[in-house]
């Protein structure tokens, strides 16, 4: 094929990088100016985190990380809804396999996104609760729509977040504020996140939140690469680490809690109260 002008070439790069990270639940572009990549997750209507969207989420991490990513923007391709954390259907009588694979592919998610070389911003364009919540916590700045929530609201479903999440929220608003937002489960709305410092910026539409976002990635510009990437990795080596070390044991202790009958109780009154789509008797 021949390329008769720069912008056909341009045109045609830009094809074959988001052919390779593509997926159907997972929307990778790449400003080829800037090099910064926007993934957006599209898996209706609320981003629920399964095995399949956990999967292609890991699989987007990891190419971009190979092709030497400059910068990443997460967003939702919903106008309201980030992401609805983990999907609670596949958590109820569940199957203890797929179950096992879920936390796994969760935790690889963690691992190479809040240990991703390149710098990363969450445009927090919907409600965030729980799995929505982490996958803005992993990222490095936070910009967020007014009148949507977003926290760790685990303690309401019924379990304890991950020791690696609660780091992850203790180092982002400081322990005392993490405590009381942990054990209540608390749902921040936009502007409480803003006060705490669980987000960043506040933005009115998701156009001026990608402005932000790339705002703030531009800062590294004349920031060597290496230098940078090895100072987070300093910052945040030993919480990855951590978990590392204690990944199939977290995966064992895991399924065992959410199979128990007590769990898939206090899980289905959950469901019962808060979702719509009622529990198929
Ligand atoms: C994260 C790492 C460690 C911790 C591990 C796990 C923690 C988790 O992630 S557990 C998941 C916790 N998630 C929640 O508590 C969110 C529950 N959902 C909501 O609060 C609301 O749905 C939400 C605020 C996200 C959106 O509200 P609405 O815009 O009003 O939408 P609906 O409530 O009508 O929901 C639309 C549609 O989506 C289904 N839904 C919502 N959340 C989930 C979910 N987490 N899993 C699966 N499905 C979900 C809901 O049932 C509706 O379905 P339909 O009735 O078929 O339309």
């Amino acid at each position: 094929m021949a390329f008769r002008t720069a912008r056909n070439l341009a045109y045609f790069s830009n094809y074959i990088r988001n052919y390779s990270t593509n997926g159907p639940l997972v929307n990778v572009t790449v400003n080829e100016k800037s090099g910064f990549a926007t993934a957006t997750l599209q898996r209706p209507s609320v981003n629920s985190l399964n095995l399949e969207l956990l999967t292609e989420i890991s699989h987007t991490l990891q190419q971009l990380e190979k092709n030497k990513c400059r910068g990443l923007i997460l967003t939702s391709a919903s106008n309201k809804v980030f992401s609805a954390g983990l999907d609670l259907f596949e958590l109820h009588k569940p199957n203890a396999d797929k179950i096992k694979q879920m936390w796994s592919t969760l935790q690889e998610v963690w691992i190479k996104l809040y240990g991703s070389s390149y710098p990363t911003v969450a445009v927090v364009n919907g409600h965030a609760p729980a799995g929505g919540c982490m996958l803005a916590l992993s990222c490095e700045y936070r910009v967020m729509l007014n009148n949507f929530i977003i926290g760790l609201n685990e303690a309401q479903i019924g379990f304890s977040a991950p020791m690696w999440l609660i780091d992850g929220m203790r180092n982002t608003i400081g322990s005392r504020q993490a405590e009381f937002a942990l054990t209540a489960g608390t749902l921040f709305k936009t502007e409480e996140a803003l006060k705490i410092g669980l987000v960043d910026e506040v933005a009115q539409s998701k156009e001026e939140a990608i402005e932000k976002a790339e705002k703030f990635l531009n800062k590294f510009a004349k920031i060597p690469p290496h230098a940078r990437s090895m100072t987070k990795a300093a910052l945040r080596g030993a919480n990855i680490q951590a978990l590392v070390r204690n990944k199939d044991e977290e995966v064992r202790s895991y399924v065992d809690f959410v199979t128990d009958s007590q769990f898939q109780d206090s899980l289905g009154e959950f469901i019962e109260l808060n979702l719509k789509q009622k529990l198929s008797k």
